[in-house]
C-alpha cells in the first residue's frame, strides 16, 4: 500500500487508521467451533486458544496458518544519545546491524531456531534524528514519510509479523513517548536500558522531562509526540503496524521500545492495536505500567531487556505452535476417544 504525501500528511495516516479493518468474526466463530470437536478438554490449552483466535480474526482466515513469519528489525540512531543517556556510543547500531547480517545476533539465533524470516530496514542511520530535549525528531512531512517507509516494509507475503528495533538511544525516546502519552513524572517512565548507572539514569530522566517540557499542547495529540519526541525506528514501527492491519497479517511487537509504536497507535484509537500482541514483558520497568494502559498482557515474562525483536520472536514461537496444534489435532470422531458425557 502506498501512501501519497498531501499538504496535511498526518490527517492521511489518521485516515488510514480510521479506516483498518476489524476482526473476521466468521473465522474466530470456524476456529471455536473446530476446536470443541479437538481431542482435549474443553478450555485445556488456555491461552494457546484464544492466540489461535486472535490469529484467524487478523488473518481472515478460517484455519490460520504460520507458514511464513517474519521478524522485522528497525534500526535508526537519536541525537539525544550524545546526552550520555546509553551505557553505549551510537555507533554500535551500525555495529549491530553488520552483525545481524553476518548472523551472530541473538535474534539471528532464535529466527534459526524458530524458523522466522528476518529484515532489517536501515533508517539513514548516519543522520541521527535532533537531539529531542531541544529540537523535534522531525517535521510533519518527515515523520509521516517514515511511517509510510513502515508501511512498504511489510509488502512480500509474511502471514506473522514480528517488530524489533535497534538504536543506541531509543530506551530514552520512548520513555519520552510514554512519558507524552500518558504524563506521571519522567523518572516513571525510564530505566537503566543497556545498563546505564545511576548517573546515567538520572542524565535520561532529565532528557526525557525536557522532552517532553518542549511539548506543550502537542501532548494532546499521539502524532505529535511521535513527531517531537520520537524517533525513527518508532515511526517506522507505527506504519509497519497500520500496514500490517490492512494485509491481513497479526503482529507481535517486542517489548520496551517496540511497544512505544503500539502506544501511539493506541492513543490514536484504542482498536487500532486489537491485531497487535505483545511478545513479551521487559525487564525494563516502566514496560508493565505501559502494558497496563494499553489492556495487553504479554504472553511471557522471562526478564529479557535486549530488544531487537527476541521476546517477540520467542512468542512467535509459541503462536506457531498454537496455530499448529489447532490445525492438526484429531477430533473426537477422527480419533474414536469418547465425549465428555
Ligand atoms: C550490543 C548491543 C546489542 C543490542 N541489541 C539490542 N539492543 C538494545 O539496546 C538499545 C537501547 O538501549 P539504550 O537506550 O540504553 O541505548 C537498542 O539498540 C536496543 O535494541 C542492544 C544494545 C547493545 C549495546
Ligand atoms: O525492552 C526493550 O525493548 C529494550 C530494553 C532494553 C534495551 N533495549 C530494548
Amino acid at each position: 500500500m502506498s501512501l501519497a504525501l498531501s499538504a496535511l500528511p498526518f490527517d492521511d495516516i489518521r485516515s488510514l487508521v480510521s479506516r483498518m479493518p476489524g476482526p473476521d468474526a466468521d473465522a474466530v466463530d470456524a476456529v471455536r467451533r473446530r476446536d470443541a470437536r479437538l481431542t482435549k478438554p474443553a478450555g485445556s490449552l488456555g491461552r494457546l486458544e484464544t492466540l489461535v483466535e486472535w490469529l484467524a480474526a487478523w488473518q481472515a482466515r478460517p484455519t490460520p496458518r504460520v507458514d511464513r513469519p517474519v521478524v522485522s528489525i528497525f534500526a535508526a540512531n537519536h541525537g539525544v544519545a550524545a546526552r550520555g543517556v546509553s551505557a553505549f556510543p551510537p555507533s554500535v547500531t551500525e555495529q549491530m546491524v553488520a552483525n545481524f547480517a553476518a548472523g551472530g545476533a541473538a535474534i539471528n539465533q532464535m529466527c534459526v531456531a524458530f524458523d522466522l524470516g528476518l529484515k532489517v530496514l536501515e533508517l539513514a542511520l548516519e543522520v541521527p534524528t535532533p537531539d529531542i530535549t531541544v529540537a523535534d525528531a522531525f517535521d510533519e512531512a518527515g515523520c509521516a514519510a517514515t511511517i509510510a517507509f513502515g508501511m512498504e516494509s511489510v509488502a512480500g507475503g509474511a502471514d506473522l509479523l514480528i517488530v524489533g528495533e535497534m538504536g543506541i538511544g531509543n530506551t530514552t525516546v520512548a520513555a519520552a513517548i510514554y512519558h507524552g502519552l500518558y504524563g506521571g513524572d519522567a523518572a516513571d517512565w525510564v530505566g537503566r536500558g543497556t545498563g546505564v548507572d545511576d548517573e546515567g539514569l538520572a542524565r535520561k530522566r532529565d532528557a526525557v522531562a525536557a522532552a517532553v517540557a518542549r511539548l506543550g499542547e502537542g501532548r494532546r495529540d499521539p502524532l505529535e509526540v511521535l513527531r517531537r519526541v520520537g524517533g525513527r525506528e518508532i515511526a517506522a514501527m507505527v506504519g509497519a503496524l497500520i500496514a500490517a492491519r490492512f494485509e491481513h497479517v497479526p503482529v507481535i511487537v517486542d517489548g520496551f521500545v517496540a511497544t512505544a509504536a503500539a502506544a501511539v497507535l493506541h492513543a490514536m484509537d484504542p482498536a487500532a492495536v486489537d491485531h497487535v500482541l505483545v511478545g513479551h514483558r521487559s525487564a525494563e520497568g516502566a514496560h508493565g505500567a505501559v502494558l497496563e494502559r494499553l489492556g495487553k498482557t504479554a504472553l511471557l515474562d522471562l526478564g529479557l531487556r535486549l530488544g531487537e525483536g527476541t521476546g517477540a520472536a520467542l512468542a512467535a514461537a509459541l503462536v506457531k505452535a498454537a496455530a499448529a496444534t489447532h490445525a492438526g489435532m484429531a477430533t473426537f470422531d477422527q480419533a474414536g476417544v469418547a465425549e465428555k458425557g
